[in-house]
């Protein structure tokens, strides 16, 4: 299983397979969308913050200047079927004997909930994503105990985590992909993306086509009333692709901006950093596996 592993090297080049026979891929995206020369050959390989950040600086004025012609927006509130669960409340069985150095968060966080998005189809696709076929969360051992400490951090607050995305498979980067180029398809536009392009969504930074989430340290999350399980109001949802979903948007309520401020100061504080076009995302700063892009199934 670990050979499904993909790796950010020269051996990256050399061959399109695993040692186990399963295509690598990381050369198939980049063979098709030129990400080499889009990205370079992940030239400092220490990009702690991910790629996305890498695609931050240039698309930045981009980003500026869309924002004065664009409309209003009207964000799509989320439905209420989508319920967060306890890892106790998820039925399905681990069949994977993870690759060293991984664990399912729920074997080290005690009271988080889950909420995988690209294992249903309440996400910006509208469909299952390719390479999810549980509602598991799963990091690296070295993120889920930084994690860990922001668990124990919030508890006396009355607040869980709620973990929307943890690892993800190139494979799902790879759907993602072909999901913006495909201009037909707009099924979620009004609820994730009304106000962009979908062909956009890369140079905007809202994805990555080298995502941080493939090495195994970055997670998608919010917080949630212990009590009830819902989910705070951070004033603006899961994955939208938006200016609401920098952390210092303009037009939050003090409330939302605190709470932003208060799951990224305490984030930070466990080591991980954020990512400023999204609320949600972090990624582990010292993060064990900085230049290899993983691909096992989460399953
Ligand atoms: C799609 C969103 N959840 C996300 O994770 N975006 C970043 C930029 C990524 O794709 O790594
Ligand atoms: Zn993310």
């Amino acid at each position: 299983d670990n050979q499904q592993q993909v790796t950010n090297s020269a051996e990256e080049k050399g061959s399109d397979k695993d040692k186990d026979g399963s295509v690598n891929e990381i050369s198939s995206v980049a063979d098709s969308e030129g990400i080499e020369s889009a990205f370079g050959t992940d030239s400092n390989g220490s990009d702690p913050a991910d790629d996305a950040l890498q695609q931050e600086s240039h698309s930045e004025a981009l980003t500026e200047s869309a924002k004065e012609s664009e409309p209003e927006s009207t964000i799509e509130p989320e439905p209420e079927s989508i319920e967060a669960q306890s890892a106790e409340e998820v039925e399905f069985d681990k069949k994977r004997e993870l690759p060293e150095g991984f664990v399912y968060v729920d074997e080290v966080l005690e009271h988080a909930l889950y909420d995988i998005r690209y294992y249903g189809e309440y996400n910006f696709v509208g469909e299952q994503i390719d390479g999810y076929n549980a509602p598991f969360a799963i990091l690296s051992e070295k993120a889920a105990a930084a994690l860990k400490k922001v668990e124990q951090a919030m508890e006396p607050l009355g607040y869980v985590l709620l973990i929307y995305d943890a690892y993800r498979p190139q494979k799902a980067v790879a759907h993602f992909g072909r999901w913006a180029k495909d201009e037909q398809d707009e099924r979620m536009k009004e609820q994730f993306y009304p106000d962009v392009d979908k062909s956009d969504v890369f140079e905007l930074g809202f994805l990555a086509r080298r995502s941080g989430h493939s090495r195994g340290s970055t997670v998608d999350l919010t917080l949630a009333d212990k009590e009830t399980g819902e989910s705070l109001d951070m004033g603006g949802p899961y994955d939208f692709f938006g200016d609401i979903s920098a952390h210092e948007a303009a037009g939050l309520t003090k409330e939302q901006s605190e709470l932003r401020l208060l799951l990224k100061e305490t984030m930070v504080a466990a080591g991980f950093e954020p990512y400023r076009k999204e609320w949600w995302h972090y990624t582990l700063k010292n993060e064990p596996y900085p230049k290899k892009y993983f691909d096992f199934d989460v399953e």
